[in-house]
């Protein structure tokens, strides 16, 4: 029986503090508090043997004269990086991921209080179904010997927009396009069509086997295996949604409906939105459905980070990775905020490419393909969350888990603040909260701008009054008395989104600049400085978690290449290598 609940209002209180326990799993957190200097490197590494861990890590414990090298070291335990660290170490390498928080997770982290269990960022969970091989999160727990239960979604979101337009996404394909059309019958055709060139790229997507894209031998061998579908996608990469709406779509409202769809996954309009990445999302949340994990998003990390340990790697928390180690101009290993060093054969970072190439290489020159990176996408905005824990009654019988508000003009699609995204994922899971409560998941967009230069009292005055506005409009559209039944509130600002997740102006991830060219400016992993790889959101194909997870699988296997420890061609390599890089600069 969960304790009662104090009724206490903390609007001040960052939303991403330190965690009071994890759910779903037991802790074994190493946090590394790292002691003393760098010293000579094998020193370094020899004396950073991580207490309980590093006696399984096999071939190399940390035992002085022992060549005790990593393969790869992975700067930060988002679920990029975890995935990138526990494919490379079902493939039998030996990584240590370093994390600045004391948990893993990142924006898939968690963190509780009086009794509620709060999804820090992510919430709506794709890739956990148990079928095709999309089901990325299930297959990243599979490789490390791990599986959580989840409870299915009966569906999406619910859209409540403009001119009291309400469009709920049902699990199943045939309930959701029968509503949409319903709601716009002169579209039939154009409807069907547009989602069935999603559903023909997503089966092919699903064809295939997903692996790096960056290594020849893999991309020729499904190219001869599944032309078809390489072709498909090949032709679609360049392109975005919004393009292939318009082609079969004149209803305005309609198409704004589209951008919307497209805007709860990119942050940005349809236009802009790759149609690969909507295809992917479009129908996935209807192939595998999404799937919500018993005791919160959390535990996905968390079982992560145990099926990493227990295949012999490391993860050290409250490491602050500082700088990347460069010696000849190749990443040999990271220092740590307090000047401990630690080397490896790969850098992995997962931290945005704006810190990693603007903070932990700071000393160097910007490399002409982060040039081109930046000049094609800008910092996505960051948001504004508030955690609350509200009294169930203020919930009407039936009410769905994710919400999607924009009330009266669609023009207040992009802006700050102007949509509303709502998470309650206690419909799903009731033992996130005490008992007669629910969680209520709120956020908006915001950027970071509007947050700096405050005084501390006019920082907490703006967090409350901002929040309360976002209350108040909640409560008009969809639940009344919804301010009065809060027992608990954290407000999290950009800054908050900044300090936590050591994410660059408390981005969630690239958007870009104008109108792309699909995915095709999209960076994969490896970086123009050799022995270093990027992962996560600022990485092919971009934001969000089951984007994030291919991004590591996708990661760990050209640094499995690399280091011998999968197949690869160092002719075919270059060929290809140098002709990715020139798509790029078309983009
Ligand atoms: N589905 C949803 O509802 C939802 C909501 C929010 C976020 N998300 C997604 O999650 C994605 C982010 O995943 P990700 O893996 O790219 O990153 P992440 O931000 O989740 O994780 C990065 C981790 O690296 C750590 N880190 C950064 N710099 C470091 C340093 N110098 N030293 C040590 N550690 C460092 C951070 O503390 C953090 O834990 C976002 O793109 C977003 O789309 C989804
Ligand atoms: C040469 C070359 C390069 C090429 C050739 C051709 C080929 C073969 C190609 C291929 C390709 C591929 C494989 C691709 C792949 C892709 C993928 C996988 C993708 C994915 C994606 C995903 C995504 C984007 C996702 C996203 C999601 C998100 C972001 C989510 C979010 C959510 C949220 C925010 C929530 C909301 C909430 C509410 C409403 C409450």
């Amino acid at each position: 029986m969960p304790p009662p609940v104090a009724v206490r209002l903390r609007a001040p209180a960052p939303a991403l503090l330190a965690p009071a326990a994890r759910p779903g799993s037991r802790l074994r957190a190493t946090a590394s508090g790292p002691r003393g200097g760098g010293g000579v490197r094998r020193r370094a590494v020899a004396s950073e043997k991580p207490p309980a861990v590093a006696e399984k890590a096999g071939g190399g414990g940390g035992a002085e004269g022992e060549d005790c090298t990593y393969d790869a070291i992975v700067v930060g335990s988002g679920i990029g990086g975890l995935v990138a660290a526990t494919q490379l170490a079902a493939k039998g390498a030996r990584v240590l991921v370093l994390e600045k928080y004391l948990i893993p997770g990142g924006s898939s982290g968690y963190y509780r209080r009086d009794g509620f269990t709060f999804d820090v960022g992510s919430s709506v969970m794709f890739g956990f179904s148990d079928k095709g091989n999309l089901n990325l999160i299930t297959q990243a727990l599979q490789a490390v010997g791990r599986k959580m239960e989840v409870l299915p979604d009966p569906s999406t979101v619910h859209f409540h927009l403009p001119g009291d337009l309400s469009v709920l996404v049902h699990r199943k394909y045939e309930d959701f396009v029968n509503e949409l059309i319903s709601k716009f019958p002169h579209e039939k055709e154009g409807i069907l069509k547009f989602y069935g060139i999603c559903w023909k790229i997503f089966n092919s997507l699903n064809s295939l086997e997903l692996k790096s894209l960056e290594e020849p031998l893999y991309l020729f061998g499904q190219f001869f295996q599944k032309p078809l579908e390489c072709l498909t996608l090949a032709y679609y990469l360049p392109q975005n949604a919004g393009d292939i709406a318009h082609k079969f779509i004149k209803d305005q409202k309609l198409l704004s409906f589209i951008d919307a769809e497209c805007f709860i996954v990119s942050t940005v309009n349809a236009l802009q939105t790759p149609m690969i990445n909507a295809s992917m999302v479009l129908c996935d949340r209807h192939f595998g459905g999404i799937n919500y994990p018993v005791g919160g998003v959390g535990g996905i990390a968390t079982s992560l980070a145990d099926g990493l340990v227990e295949k012999g790697s490391e993860i050290r928390y409250k490491a602050n990775v500082t700088n990347v180690i460069l010696e000849n101009g190749k990443a040999v290993g990271v220092r740590l905020s307090n000047g401990k060093e630690f080397f490896a054969k790969t850098v992995i970072s997962n931290a945005t490419r704006w810190d990693t190439f603007g903070k932990l290489l700071k000393d160097k020159d910007l490399p002409e393909e982060e040039k081109n990176f930046q000049k094609n996408y800008v910092k996505a905005p960051s948001f504004l969350s508030i955690h609350m824990g509200v009294k169930a009654s203020v919930l009407p019988a039936g009410t769905d888990c994710h919400h999607f508000v924009l009330e009266d003009d669609w023009n207040n699609l992009e802006k700050p603040y102007g949509s509303i995204f709502l998470s309650i994922p206690t419909v799903l899971d009731p033992s996130l909260a005490p008992e007669g409560h629910h969680i209520l998941h709120i956020f908006t967009t915001a950027g970071i701008e509007d947050w700096e230069g405050l005084s501390r009292k006019e920082y907490e005055d703006k967090k409350e009054v901002v929040a309360n506005e976002i209350i108040r409009r909640l409560e008009k559209k969809l639940f009344p008395g919804l301010q009065d039944s809060i027992v608990l509130k954290e407000v999290g600002s950009p800054k908050t989104h900044r300090r936590f997740l050591a994410r660059n102006d408390g981005t969630y991830g690239p958007m870009p600049r104008g109108k792309p060219k699909g995915l095709l400016a999209m960076p994969f992993n490896t970086t123009s400085i050799d022995g270093l790889y990027c992962v996560g959101d600022s990485c092919f194909p971009g934001q969000g978690v089951i984007a994030v997870a291919f991004s590591g699988i996708m990661c760990a296997h050209r640094v499995a290449a690399d280091i011998g420890l999968e197949q690869r061609s160092p002719v075919l390599d270059a060929g290809l290598l140098g002709l990715l890089r020139w798509f790029r600069t078309l983009a």
